[in-house]
């Protein structure tokens, strides 16, 4: 267990596309799951933390809230402003996470969390999740599901520490190159380990 609390924390992570939000989906109808790319829009929305210490960015639209495609061009074009960017919103993030996990009662809690590793957070868990998929059909699902071009795709995938590498630091590996009924399987098993 975490040193943090009594409950085991498990992170559910995965490249772009993989299908963290869908396992995610799964695992929420048994337990607590806190989503991190939520956490993010909540201190994006103006007068959240987030907000305020981006201010100097000028991302802000006409509306008084931050244009996220321009925010996202920003980060994704210029590796340097993305660090800029990180800094300020992930330990923003972490508090967040720290807080919610304060909350929790249950013995079981999960944490859908896209750059788990590549923000050196595996401290917080007691168990690595990893959702896997070929990137072909990441690339495909989020370009047919979620609108999202494969130039904008790419241009985040490529900046995320690569699949290979999230496996093999996980204790457990859901692929979801099948249906979504599979994933469901998968993902119950899964479960079904953690009860046992
Ligand atoms: C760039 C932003 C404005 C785009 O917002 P948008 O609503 O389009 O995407 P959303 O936040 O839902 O993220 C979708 C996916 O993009 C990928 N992604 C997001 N941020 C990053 C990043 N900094 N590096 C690599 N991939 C990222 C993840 O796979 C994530 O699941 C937003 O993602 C952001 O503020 N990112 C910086 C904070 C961050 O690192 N968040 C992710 C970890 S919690
Ligand atoms: N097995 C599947 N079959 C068909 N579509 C799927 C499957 N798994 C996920 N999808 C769809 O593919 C898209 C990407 O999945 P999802 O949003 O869960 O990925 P993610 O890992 O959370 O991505 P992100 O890093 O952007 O948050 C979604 O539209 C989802 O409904």
């Amino acid at each position: 267990m975490s040193e943090l609390s009594e409950k085991k924390i498990i992170g559910i992570t995965g490249t772009m596309g993989a299908g963290k939000s869908e396992a995610a989906r799964i695992v929420r109808e048994h337990y607590p799951v806190l989503d991190c790319d939520r956490v993010n829009a909540r201190l994006l929305e103006p007068g959240e933390a987030g907000y305020k210490a981006l201010a100097p960015y000028g991302f802000t639209g006409a509306d008084g809230r931050i244009d996220k495609r321009r925010m996202a061009a920003a980060m994704f074009n210029d590796p340097q402003c993305k660090a800029e960017i990180e800094a300020i919103l992930h330990p923003l993030i972490r508090q967040r996470i720290l807080a919610w996990i304060d909350q929790q009662n249950g013995r079981l809690v999960f944490i859908e969390m896209p750059l788990l590793f590549e923000t050196g957070s595996q401290d917080l868990f007691d168990e690595i999740w990893c959702v896997c998929v070929d990137d072909d059909l990441a690339l495909y699902r989020l370009k047919t599901y979620r609108h999202i071009s494969e130039e904008d795709a790419r241009a985040r995938i490529r900046t995320q520490s690569d699949p290979a590498s999230k496996r093999r630091q996980s204790d457990v590996i859901l692929w979801n190159n099948g249906t979504k009924a599979e994933l469901r399987k998968a993902v119950e098993e899964a479960l079904r380990k953690e009860q046992a």
